[in-house]
């Protein structure tokens, strides 16, 4: 067997340690010198690995402090990895349910989970010691430049200046060209339907694909060209993968994380090219008809204000950076839209009562003429559309948890101060479902939203969208679009759902979805007479 100096013997070295004599005296560091040189290759090879493992129990120990979790990392080193990379809903859930605070331990990363509403709201509104945490990876994807990744005032500030693009007046200018999107698909999702004989099938990739378009028309309006939209639509689950939380850190080519990033950039090039479009038309004097246009059209306009909003639009964003943004808002709305699309639709099949209400509804708000055009007062009308999203959102919020980053010592609750470097993760399902709050939680209840309930006047635990300043952008654009876009398809189409045993169990995938995937079929339907057709 090799060794260092042969003849050597670690017991010395043990020895020596337990006196102490090691410590403090060049004589000491000579003598660690000498023993290392006694030690065997293995035995010195079985020693690091003995002082690793004991380190990482020992770090363990001390970050957990008094929080649920395992006594000790059960898998050394690695702790719960494995699980990590298929995430079962119910073991999240028996998580949540062990303590406000818990703990787990993947490799070096320490993970608090906070599952109370209280303490999901004040991590969420701690910026000074939190910040949201982003895979290594996604800075390559998205670029070091996207404004995502500010932090503090830099973010505040930039986020006032995109704010105006999703007020309620704003969004009812992309209106009319989503309201194209959404006739193009519902006679696309009858067509596939037909070619397997109105047999339900699967349902999950075609709601995406509908998300997408509709996310894209509104962002950048009719500069996006149809063929540039089904390829966007086509690819985009590559960056959902490239972003997965376990992925490999550098890019190699070939590799999930290469491809995410070749879709993302090829999208952003597609999105530079709308934003001069968009800066060109505004100059013309045009109207806005898309986010794009409004930016432009705010920038245009600050020049000539001297509030503190406008101030912060004075200057000139280049199309990079506007394609840089405008991808953020894909990238942030795709998953979390595509959830809800596949919740509300199978939601709404299954419950006749909740559809016939709808249609009655959709026809009354447009006084019994179906092709009355999408309008903010319209939509505003739709009280009762209205309240089965919320209730979709409430039943099944498509974002469970929001991880952030601990940036300094965080004295999180009175027993527990989470360490710089963890990850702190606010939950936000809990809230959600509070029996104290929302009678029968388990059960969808729209009407338990009408004005003045007790779930209307909690709006603490209203979390579906986190709270504080990274609180969602897309908010109102949700609430508006999803109420439109069931409200025409429960006129216009007729759909069923097959149930089957794993329908209403979840599936988490980035967001959550129903574990089969959604098998619907489409049949179109006259939207006065309720007729379908064969
Ligand atoms: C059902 C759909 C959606 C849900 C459930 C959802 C939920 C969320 C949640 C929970 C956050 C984190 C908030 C926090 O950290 O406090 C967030 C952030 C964000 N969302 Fe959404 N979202 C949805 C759709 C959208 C859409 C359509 C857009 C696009 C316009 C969008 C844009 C954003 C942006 C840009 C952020 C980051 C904001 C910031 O860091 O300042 N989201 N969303």
């Amino acid at each position: 067997m090799s060794s260092i100096v042969s003849n050597s013997s670690s017991t010395a070295w043990v020895a020596e340690a337990q006196t102490g004599a090691f410590f403090g005296s060049g004589a000491g560091i000579h003598k660690i010198v000498d023993v290392i040189q006694q030690l065997s290759y293995w035995k010195l090879f079985l020693s690091i690995v003995f002082v690793g493992l004991a380190w990482d129990q020992i770090s363990y120990q001390l970050k957990k402090g008094s929080i649920e979790g395992p006594q000790f990392k059960m898998w050394p080193i690695i702790g719960p990895f494995l699980e990590s990379l298929d995430p079962k809903f119910e073991e999240y859930k028996a998580k949540w349910d062990s303590g406000p605070l818990s703990c787990v331990s993947i490799f070096h990363k320490f993970v608090v989970i906070a599952s109370t509403r209280d303490l999901a709201r004040k991590i969420l509104q701690s910026s000074k010691y939190v910040k949201p945490c982003v895979v290594d990876v996604a800075v390559k994807i998205l670029r070091p430049s996207n404004w995502v990744f500010l932090d503090g005032k830099a973010h505040v500030d930039y986020r006032k200046s995109l704010n105006g693009l999703f007020t309620k007046s704003a969004l009812s200018q992309y209106l009319g060209t989503q309201e194209l999107v959404m006739d193009k698909y519902l006679e696309k999702f009858v067509e596939f339907s037909k070619e397997k004989d109105f047999k339900p099938r699967v349902f999950f990739h075609e709601m995406r694909e509908i998300m997408c378009a509709l996310s894209l028309k509104a962002f950048c309006g009719d500069y996006i060209t149809e063929d540039q939209i089904r390829k966007v639509a086509d690819d985009y689950y590559l960056v959902t993968a490239a972003l997965e939380l376990v992925n490999f850190p550098i890019i190699l080519p070939y590799t999930k994380t290469w491809y995410g990033r070749k879709t993302a950039d090829m999208t952003m090039k597609i999105f530079e090219k709308c934003a001069q479009m968009a800066k060109d038309h505004i100059a013309a004097g045009g109207e806005s008809n898309c986010v794009m246009d409004n930016w432009c059209k705010l920038m245009h306009d600050a020049k000539t204000k001297d509030d503190e909003n406008s101030r912060l639009l004075h200057r000139e964003f280049s199309n990079r950076e506007i394609s840089e943004a405008v991808f953020t808002f894909l990238f942030a709305s795709q998953d979390a839209s595509s959830s809800l699309a596949c919740w509300l639709f199978q939601i709404v099949a299954d419950r006749p009562d909740v559809m016939e209400k709808i249609r009655e509804e959709q026809l009354q708000v447009r006084d019994n003429d179906p092709s009355k055009p999408l309008s903010l007062p319209l939509i505003e009308d739709m009280k009762y559309t209205y309240m089965v999203v919320k209730e979709a959102l409430r039943y099944r919020p498509p974002v469970i948890m929001v991880p952030y980053m601990v940036k300094e010592k965080f004295p999180v609750a009175p027993n527990y101060t989470a360490p710089k470097g963890a990850m702190l993760i606010p939950t936000l399902y809990p809230a959600l479902h509070d029996p104290e709050v929302y009678e029968n939680p388990e059960e969808f209840i729209p009407e338990r939203w009408v004005e003045g309930s007790p779930a209307n006047e909690a709006k603490k635990n209203w979390l579906v969208f986190g709270s504080g300043p990274h609180v969602c952008l897309g908010q109102t654009y949700v609430m508006m679009t999803f109420t439109a876009l069931i409200g025409k398809f429960a006129m216009y189409t007729d759909w069923k759902h097959e149930v089957t045993p794993l329908s209403e169990k979840i599936k988490v995938f980035a967001t959550i979805f129903p574990k089969d995937d959604l098998l619907l079929a489409f049949k179109k339907r006259d939207p006065l007479t309720g007729k379908i057709e064969a």
